[in-house]
């Protein structure tokens, strides 16, 4: 039986055809992966889905009834629960006033007990969390556990997940496979988003394939191949295979010697890093969401007072590029163009500026060029990012924080979000920036991706650096152990 089926599903913004007659049949109690590059309309799909949006034609039909959903409200009454790939959390609020946000009150309301109900739900499911932590104190991962908890808490019947395990470390996302298979072995529907196509391959059931807002292609997924899927979704061969020139890294353009760095609360959680980065080179780090990754970035791009020890930039000034976690409070102002966005750091000055006035003629070609270049899908640069998909609006972040040829890069999970085709593009293009000579950090909770892209692997746990490792020769199953706190 269909649980979910859709009907020439059609979303337009302005004269922007989203989402493009699009009907899918979603068999109840199954795994339903949606693919598709970015800006090919998953996400609006789901919004529709979810009561975000109103579609501008076509049917919904739940349990083979056809439906009307006017709000998220509605959608949850129906069983529809959402994990948006941007969370929607009040960061003010606990853990669990942000589960429990919007349920029925009992008469009088029992904190204490919501928080022990909520832990024993966390750990039914393996998503181990502190339910009086504030959301906003909390990294991105563990943030994330907090929306998959939301939905479970409301016992929702179809689930969609946009892009869940982009967040999730290694671990992480096998227990939330587990989770997802065990909840449709139950009997749920899940409706499963991601650029993954190995994790789309041994989850899903089922997969359709989007790209320009119209359904490509449905089939099973053990009738497909990875490589078949890439090609249906960009509409032509991707190479899946990373091709890196050999390393020429030169002189020191980094130092840093015993630092500690503390949180916002104070409290330390880089300790004692010391290592050099070369020019030409790229120095991973991997490790499990949350031992300190953004704690060190942020002191390297100078956005966090050093508590102790010293960071030394060999050839001064260095230009430094950023590419933070969150592209959404710090990587962009969502609210400013495409064209703003790309010259934030650089609006100041020539050509950009001239006489303390804004140059429109060359912010337009530069936006121009960018969106060109990074492949920037919009319909025009004028556009606020917040309108963008997410992938199109990480690719604003690399453009802006490339374009000024920095000497040292700090790439945070520089790839969060993107496509096959665009995380190729990301992976390339970072190469193509250590060739030129820049000293690059790779900073990436994807255990894979950081040792096919760098020279050398630290391993990060509590905040220190447990191993400095050749890439080349280390193995998944040692960095695994280290990053664990073990085999050190
Ligand atoms: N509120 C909006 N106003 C105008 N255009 C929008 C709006 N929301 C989405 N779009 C446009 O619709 C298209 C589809 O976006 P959508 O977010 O659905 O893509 P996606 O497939 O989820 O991409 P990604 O993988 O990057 O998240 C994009 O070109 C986007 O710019």
């Amino acid at each position: 039986m269909n649980y979910l089926r859709l009907e020439n599903i059609t979303k337009c913004f302005g004269s922007f055809i989203a989402n493009d007659a699009i009907s899918l049949n979603v068999k109840s109690g199954s795994i339903h992966a949606i693919l598709g590059e970015n800006g090919a309309g998953k996400s609006t799909l789901m919004n529709i889905i979810s009561g975000l949006y109103q579609p501008d034609a076509g049917q919904i039909y739940l349990a083979e009834q056809a439906i009307k959903i006017t709000s998220p409200h509605q959608a949850i009454k129906l069983g529809i629960g959402t994990i948006h790939q941007h969370f929607m959390l009040v960061p003010q609020l606990t853990v669990t006033e942000n589960i429990i946000l919007g349920t029925k009150p009992s008469w009088r309301l029992n904190l204490h007990q919501k928080h022990q109900e909520i832990a024993a739900l966390s750990q039914a499911y393996g998503l181990e969390i502190d339910p009086t932590a504030k959301v906003e104190n909390l990294p991105v991962g563990i943030q994330q556990r907090v929306e998959i908890l939301k939905v479970l808490y409301r016992q929702a019947k179809l689930l969609i997940l946009d892009e869940p395990t982009a967040v999730l470390t290694p671990p992480e996302v096998k227990s939330l496979i587990a989770i997802l298979r065990q909840l449709a072995d139950a009997g749920n529907t899940i409706i499963f988003i991601s650029h993954k196509l190995d994790e789309v391959m041994n989850l899903c059931d089922t997969v359709t394939v989007l790209r320009q807002g119209k359904v490509i292609a449905t089939t099973a997924t053990k009738s497909t191949t990875p490589q078949k899927l890439a090609a249906l979704m960009v509409g032509k061969e991707v190479n899946l295979q990373l091709n890196k020139p050999p390393i020429s890294s030169g002189e020191v353009i980094l130092a840093v010697q015993n630092l500690q760095v503390a949180d916002y609360r104070g409290i330390t959680t880089i300790n004692n890093v010391s290592f050099e980065l070369h020019k030409g080179e790229i120095l991973g780090v991997a490790g499990v969401d949350g031992n300190g990754q953004r704690e060190l970035a942020d002191a390297l791009a100078g956005l966090r007072k050093v508590k102790q020890g010293n960071i030394k930039f060999t050839n001064q000034p260095c230009i430094v590029g950023y590419i933070p976690e969150d592209r959404q409070t710090m990587g962009l102002i969502m609210q400013f163009s495409i064209a703003q966005n790309l010259i934030l750091k650089s609006f100041k000055y020539l050509p950009f500026c001239r006489r303390f006035l804004l140059q429109q003629k060359a912010i337009a070609h530069h936006a121009q060029a960018a969106m060109q270049e990074f492949d920037i899908r919009a319909t025009d640069k004028d556009i606020k990012v917040s309108q963008l998909s997410g992938g199109n609006q990480q690719k604003v972040v690399l453009a802006r924080e490339l374009a000024r040829e920095p000497g040292l890069i700090i790439a945070m999970q520089p790839t969060r979000g993107l496509d096959v085709g665009a995380t190729a593009a990301v992976h390339s293009r970072i190469l193509a920036e250590r060739d030129r000579g820049a000293a690059i950090l790779y900073i990436s909770t994807e255990l894979e991706e950081v040792m096919a892209m760098s020279d050398r692997l630290a391993v990060i746990y509590r905040g220190e650096f447990v191993a400095i490792l050749d890439a080349a020769t280390a193995t998944v199953a040692e960095i695994g152990l280290l990053m664990a706190g073990e085999g050190r």
